[in-house]
């Protein structure tokens, strides 16, 4: 992209507690620019987003703090988030620090069948396992909204089924998803957004 070229325009939505959007697009539409601009990372030349009825504007600092407390961002192939040379125990305890999370590191372990994989250390494991680690941090981390970007990449069809399952929960719970992703994903009742 030149710089200055528009990557979207008039894209437009809203989610309830409890509800999913999948964005979907071509390569370059645009769909990780706009998880970026929701997080704040990256300003918009217009256009507004309102949460709770309190309009964020562009600042990106006001909105990275908002991501701190209201976010969870995942992103492909989620590997900034894995800390090298500790155990995969090691890094669900730090993903659990200061974390209001629902599970315990014992629950999560099993839940994303990483229990068997406890001791060994993160450098080692296979993509898949990697990944799985790292989506085990949206188990830790209750954030009411999660910003997936091609979470599936690279998971089996069993792990894929783990993070529907953990999905569904999250909406039970009246929390928000927003998934970039060019795989099918069972996501009911979501709205479609199409860049
Ligand atoms: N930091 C940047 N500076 C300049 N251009 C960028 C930057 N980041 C992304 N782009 C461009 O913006 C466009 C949209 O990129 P983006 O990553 O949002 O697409 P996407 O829909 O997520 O694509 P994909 O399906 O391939 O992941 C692309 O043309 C990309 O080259």
């Amino acid at each position: 992209m030149e710089e200055g070229s528009l990557i979207f325009k008039n894209v437009s939505f809203s989610l309830p507690a409890g509800g999913a959007m999948l964005v979907q697009g071509a390569n370059g539409a645009g769909k990780t620019s706009l998880l970026d601009m929701i997080v704040g990372d990256l300003p918009p030349v217009a256009g507004r987003l309102i949460w709770d009825s309190v309009l964020c504007d562009s600042g990106g600092l006001q909105l990275k703090r908002w991501e701190a407390e209201r976010f969870c961002w995942f992103e492909d192939p989620g590997l900034p988030q894995i800390t090298p040379n500790i155990t995969v125990q090691q890094q669900i305890e730090l993903f659990s620090i200061n974390s209001n999370t629902h599970y315990s590191a014992t629950h999560v372990l099993k839940l994303m069948r990483l229990w068997e994989l406890r001791d060994l250390m993160t450098n080692i494991l296979s993509t898949g396992q990697r990944k799985r680690l790292a989506l085990s941090r949206l188990a830790l981390v209750a954030r009411p909204v999660w910003l997936l970007d091609e979470p599936t990449l690279g998971l089996d069809t069993q792990s894929i089924a783990l993070l529907e399952a953990m999905i569904r929960d999250h909406r039970q719970r009246g929390g928000m998803l927003i998934i970039a992703s060019h795989a099918d994903i069972a996501l009911e009742n979501a709205v479609s957004l199409r860049m």
